[in-house]
């Protein structure tokens, strides 16, 4: 399973809504597609399941050009861009087993699907015309159509976009489970899902990728990371100067309590652990953790 983008450009008329994208993932996992509105995620997901062709560049899934080879290169992909406008006449269930039968699934194979999928995410009645659902219940019913191939790459355009908090933690939650055996590449503004979600994130604005890496790494590096001591008694003036050596500075000082800068690496932190049990008896010692509001905040805080 792998998805590439290799110098991709998009251009609607004059206007430059991709600029020399390039990104590539291969085997299992999620990877989360940030940027503010208008950034060119949807534009991105067009080109990659060729509901547009790119004006430079190509993208492949795996392996194989989508704009050349269509049908081929998406046998294994399943997809949901924009709000899916699916059959407003048929039930859920004849739904899904309209879209397996597209794809070539046999029967048996569909019902069993449709079971695993009407427990794990949740699905309103079977009996239900989809034309009557809500939001909500809609976009779950047509993600386990698109889910009902098993394919091994699943691209999804903001698949969480007006759900409720309930609808967000069923879609996280099978995201997890999702993604143990498959390539998920969703796009999003919610930092929260991606974080609690993805292994890798791309941050795009205005048609470019300004960032991608590993979450942990990216949060990392633009976090203020800190970390909290509890001493057994108040710190005085001596105690403070003291600890303004340890570390890369210190945030606060209050009663028993320091707050100590450190540069995010782990053996600085154990350092300032180790040399802070020299000053005096600790109590507690816990760490800020890092996120990627931060990080986020700072990619395209600055630059959009
Ligand atoms: N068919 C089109 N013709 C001209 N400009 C377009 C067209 N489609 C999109 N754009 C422009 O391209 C840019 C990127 O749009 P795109 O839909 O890819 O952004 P997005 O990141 O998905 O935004 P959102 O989060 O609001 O869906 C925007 O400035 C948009 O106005």
């Amino acid at each position: 399973m792998e998805i590439t983008f290799n110098k991709v450009t998009k251009k609607y008329h004059k206007f430059m809504a991709l600029d020399d994208v390039s990104f590539n993932y291969r085997d299992h996992g999620a990877i989360g597609y940030l940027g503010p509105n208008g950034a060119g995620k949807t534009t991105t997901l067009k080109v990659m399941t060729n509901l547009l062709r790119p004006s430079e560049g190509h993208a492949e899934l795996n392996g194989i050009d989508v704009n050349k080879y269509p049908k081929k290169a998406l046998a294994n992909v399943g997809s949901m861009i924009e709000t899916p406008t699916p059959y407003p006449f048929l039930t859920v269930k004849e739904s899904m087993q309209f879209v397996g039968e597209l794809r070539g699934i046999d029967k048996k194979t569909i019902n069993s699907k449709i079971d695993e999928f009407y427990d794990a995410l949740k699905l309103p009645p079977l009996t239900s015309k989809m034309g009557q659902l809500s939001k909500g219940q809609r976009q779950r019913a047509v993600f386990a159509s698109v889910l009902i191939s098993d394919p091994d790459v699943v691209i999804l355009d903001e698949p969480t976009s007006g759900l409720d908090p309930f609808e967000r933690k069923i879609f996280r939650d099978f995201i997890l489970e999702l993604k143990k055996t498959k390539l998920v590449f969703f796009s999003s503004h919610i930092l929260s899902e991606v974080s609690e979600t993805c292994d890798d994130v791309i941050f795009i604005n205005h048609g470019k990728i300004l960032k991608q890496g590993k979450i942990d790494e990216i949060a990392q590096e633009f976090n203020t990371n800190a970390v909290s001591i509890e001493f057994l008694k108040p710190l005085d003036n001596n105690m403070i100067k003291n600890i303004r050596s340890l570390g890369s500075g210190v945030l606060k000082t209050d009663g028993k309590y320091a707050v100590i800068k450190f540069s995010g690496k782990e053996d600085e932190r154990a350092q300032i652990l180790e040399n802070a049990i020299k000053l005096a008896p600790i109590i507690s010692y816990t760490s800020y953790g890092s996120d990627l509001e931060s990080a986020y905040l700072s990619i395209l805080g600055e630059k959009s």
